[in-house]
């Protein structure tokens, strides 16, 4: 691993760690060495290696293209669109689906070793381009997107995916990847199930699930929790943090080259778990993560990342959004005790929430440094999660008019409500990483948008609406320009992808397409006759006729 990625053969340092071994790691390590000695135990020249690569690893083709047996050409959602461009786009995503599916071959349940692919029993699918795995948050927006094409038995599969790595490894994992197996990404698990479960009503199947959603649950509060003092208060609550030794593998080179700096074994170990640490977040990377002094001559350098010293307002957001719904759950089927443990731990994630992250001033909850022992007072669009999550205790209107005040000092919304850019930029802070200006990424525009809407303030939806129309809109541009559906948008380029970071950037993409199919679905669409009834409050579908409402008031406004 060491020689082969520090001599970059691969321009992507991925490429290499996806390979299938030919034989046994054991006999190409005593391969290698036997290579290696032949060179007086240095690393052979680059065609000397290009040709060990070859005789020992080829390219996986572990999965295979799967047809969901759910696929419907004529998805409902089509029919509630009015907008004929908006509908051909949602018809064409339907029809993206089917190039994102893939199941995992059998060859990997019976050979796991020569494989980095874990393999699940269901289908699944992709986010596009470098990515050829499952992803665990992306496959929240993915499943929304499913079940609005309809494939809500696909959709049930790929969340049995993930229960069944958690199953296995007692959480979920980044991905899909042996190398991802010492980090998670923001628990989305539940927030899937409670999708599903809006969209059937089949509690049964919450029922069956309910221990493993339990059991995902309390890998992070066993594990991801710190306990630190504000005002002279303790509080308890979640970070990332995924200690382990030596680079990421898929980013081995780039890790191995910012630990260099560091002297001791430890201080390099520290750095990875660090980098870990911000894959875990899903956030890879961003000034978001990087603590500095006033006289640091290089800032944004990847070496000032220190994930586990920061507590993020989004993951005790989900968490509290979590710890509800079990209590919910666990209330419907009679367990008591349980219902009130759940209640009192989302209730203390709100209280750290409130008294920790929540500034009145400013109209935002921020990041907690615990290093500094302060707020991390900079823009982030985290930093209004706990809309989406709905996890306050101010009164709705308060609120809403608190963070609409706060975006327009940030200025992501102008003076007169305007939205300022082709989508809600992550930070305001050009790092070169991905997740900073000038790039907006779908999720973090569900947590806006979205969560403005939750407010059920007039104003406050009024600007989640037309954010969901700039949104659409900047989408739409490259999927009618380029055919091109991007995993992350520049704010100042229309239809354009954002850049930076460690890879170049990807194509597909499915939390870009789950998110536009919920936009469309919330803020385009019309209710039918051929829409199921649906009782359940909380579901997509009651607020299909106001939020068309909503959708044509806009339109007034813009004509
Ligand atoms: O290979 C570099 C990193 O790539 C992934 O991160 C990015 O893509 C993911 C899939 O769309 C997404 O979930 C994540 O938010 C992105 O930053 C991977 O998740 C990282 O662990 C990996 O190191």
């Amino acid at each position: 691993m060491h020689d082969v990625q520090l001599a970059r053969i691969y321009p992507d340092s991925k490429t290499f760690v996806d390979k299938k071994l030919k034989c046994t790691e054991s006999e190409i390590l005593t391969d290698y060495k036997t290579l290696k000695d032949a060179y007086n135990g240095d690393v052979p020249p680059l065609t000397e290696l290009v040709k060990f690569i070859d005789e020992h690893l080829e390219d996986g083709d572990e999965l295979e293209v799967w047809n969901p047996p759910d696929f419907s050409e004529n998805p409902s959602i089509a029919n509630r669109i009015r907008d004929q461009n908006y509908k051909q786009w949602a018809l064409g995503l339907n029809q993206v689906w089917k190039t994102l599916a893939r199941k995992v071959k059998d060859d990997v349940r019976i050979h796991p070793d020569q494989y980095s692919l874990i393999w699940v029993p269901n289908g699944f699918f992709i986010p596009g381009g470098r990515f050829r795995e499952l992803y665990y948050w992306d496959t929240y927006w993915i499943v929304n997107g499913l079940m609005l094409c309809d494939m809500k038995d696909t959709a049930r599969g790929v969340i049995d995916n993930i229960i069944s790595l958690v199953n296995q490894f007692g959480f979920m994992p980044n991905g899909g990847r042996s190398y991802y197996l010492n980090r998670s990404q923001p628990p989305m698990l539940i927030l899937m199930a409670l999708s599903y479960y809006k969209e059937t009503n089949d509690f049964d199947y919450i029922k069956k699930i309910l221990p493993d959603l339990e059991s995902e649950f309390h890998f992070w509060t066993g594990n991801r929790m710190v306990t630190f003092e504000k005002d002279g208060k303790s509080y308890r609550m979640a970070r990332y943090n995924a200690p382990s030794r030596g680079p990421r593998p898929e980013s081995y080179r780039e890790d191995y080259e910012v630990a260099e700096k560091f002297e001791t074994e430890n201080e390099k170990d520290d750095m990875y778990t660090r980098l870990k640490s911000g894959a875990e977040s899903g956030w890879d990377y961003s000034s978001r993560w990087f603590i500095t002094t006033d006289q640091d001559s290089e800032p944004n350098q990847l070496s000032n990342v220190h994930v586990p010293s920061i507590v993020p307002v989004e993951l005790n957001s989900i968490l509290n959004q979590n710890a509800r719904i079990l209590s919910t759950w666990f209330g419907k089927i009679g367990n008591k005790y349980k219902s009130n443990k759940y209640c009192k731990v989302a209730q203390e994630f709100l209280n750290g929430i409130q008294e920790v992250m929540w500034r009145s001033d400013r109209g935002a909850w921020f990041d907690w440094d615990l290093m500094n022992h302060k707020h991390r007072e900079c823009f982030f669009v985290s930093n209004i999660a706990p809309l989406w999550t709905e996890s306050y205790n101010m009164p709705k209107k308060s609120v809403a008019n608190d963070v609409l005040r706060y975006l327009r000092d940030e200025r992501i919304i102008e003076p007169d409500f305007s939205i300022s850019f082709h989508g809600t930029p992550t930070s305001m802070h050009v790092s070169s990483q991905q997740w900073d200006y000038p790039n907006a990424w779908p999720p973090l525009q569900t947590y806006i948008i979205q969560g403005l809407d939750r407010t059920e303030e007039s104003c406050a939806q009024q600007v989640a609406a037309k954010m969901a129309e700039v949104w659409l809109s900047t989408n739409y541009k490259g999927f009618a320009e380029k055919s091109t559906m991007y995993e992350k948008y520049h704010v100042e380029l229309p239809g354009e992808t954002g850049g930076g970071g460690e890879y170049i950037p990807q194509t597909g993409f499915g939390w870009t397409n789950g998110v536009v199919l919920e936009f469309l679905n919330q803020w385009c669409s019309v209710k039918t006759d051929t829409d199921e009834p649906s009782n359940n409050d909380g579901g997509n579908k009651s607020i299909l006729k106001s939020s068309f409402k909503r959708f044509c008031k806009l339109l007034d406004t813009k004509n």
